[in-house]
């Protein structure tokens, strides 16, 4: 078995200091080589992003110039359809035959997994990974408190030896930071140097993104 990749999908509208630490924590402690950055492109659960595609990968990119283990993948922008999780998954199970995958997701997003598309199917695909929020506790719907019940494990080592089936609740820094906060910071002129990596905070600039 080849050592687990991480998926980790969002808006990244922009992508900040709370998605980056957690996950490079979660690669450590995995021993994952790879992240897998996916941004969407029609966001099933909120308004589609104002900020164009190009400069919301070209931020994830500012990231993967930083870090060489992450990478940043266009598999949701180049499909002409609503970026559910689902579909990406059956599709990177076509590429990925003999690979672990752990999605990423944060509490906020367990939190409403039982509203997604075919949420109950998604881990005959993967292993879910869920990193603590600042500013989010746990509050599952009864069917997910069940599920989690039933899939979770607490071993690193379980998701090295299984493709995909389990949940995993791990200790990851928790940050109270969200795209929303620096859009509304960034549109008011305040500054967020602290929230965001240098390089995506120049590049922010530089577009002249997130003005009111
Ligand atoms: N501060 C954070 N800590 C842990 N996970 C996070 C944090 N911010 C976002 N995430 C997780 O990252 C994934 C992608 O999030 P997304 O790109 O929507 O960012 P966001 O900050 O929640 O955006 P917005 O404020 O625009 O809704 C989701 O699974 C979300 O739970
Ligand atoms: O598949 C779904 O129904 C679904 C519903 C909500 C969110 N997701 C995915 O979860 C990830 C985080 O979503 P978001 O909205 O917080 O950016 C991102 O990859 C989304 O495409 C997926």
């Amino acid at each position: 078995m080849n050592k687990p990749t991480l998926l980790f999908g969002g808006t990244f509208d922009p992508i900040h200091n709370g998605h980056i630490q957690p996950i490079l924590e979660i690669q450590e402690w995995l021993g994952a080589d790879e992240i897998r950055l996916i941004p969407n492109r029609i966001p099933p659960h909120k308004a589609r992003p104002e900020t164009q595609d190009q400069h919301r990968v070209a931020m994830c990119q500012q990231v993967a110039a930083m870090y060489p283990q992450f990478v940043v993948d266009d598999i949701e922008l180049t499909a002409p359809r609503i970026s559910y999780s689902f579909d990406t998954f059956v599709e990177l199970r076509q590429r990925y035959t003999t690979t672990p995958l752990c999605f990423v997701i944060g509490m906020d997003s367990l939190n409403s997994i039982h509203t997604w598309h075919r949420w109950q199917e998604l881990l005959d695909y993967v292993h879910l990974v869920v990193a603590e929020r600042g500013g989010y506790q746990t509050e599952l719907h009864p069917d997910v408190q069940l599920w989690l019940a039933k899939n979770q494990t607490e071993s690193y080592k379980c998701l090295e030896n299984n493709l995909s089936g389990k949940i995993l609740l791990v200790n990851s820094t928790k940050l109270k930071i969200s795209s929303s906060y620096i859009r509304q910071r960034l549109s008011s002129g305040l500054d967020c140097r602290c929230l965001l990596p240098y390089a995506v905070h120049e590049y922010i600039e530089e577009h002249h993104l997130y003005l009111s």
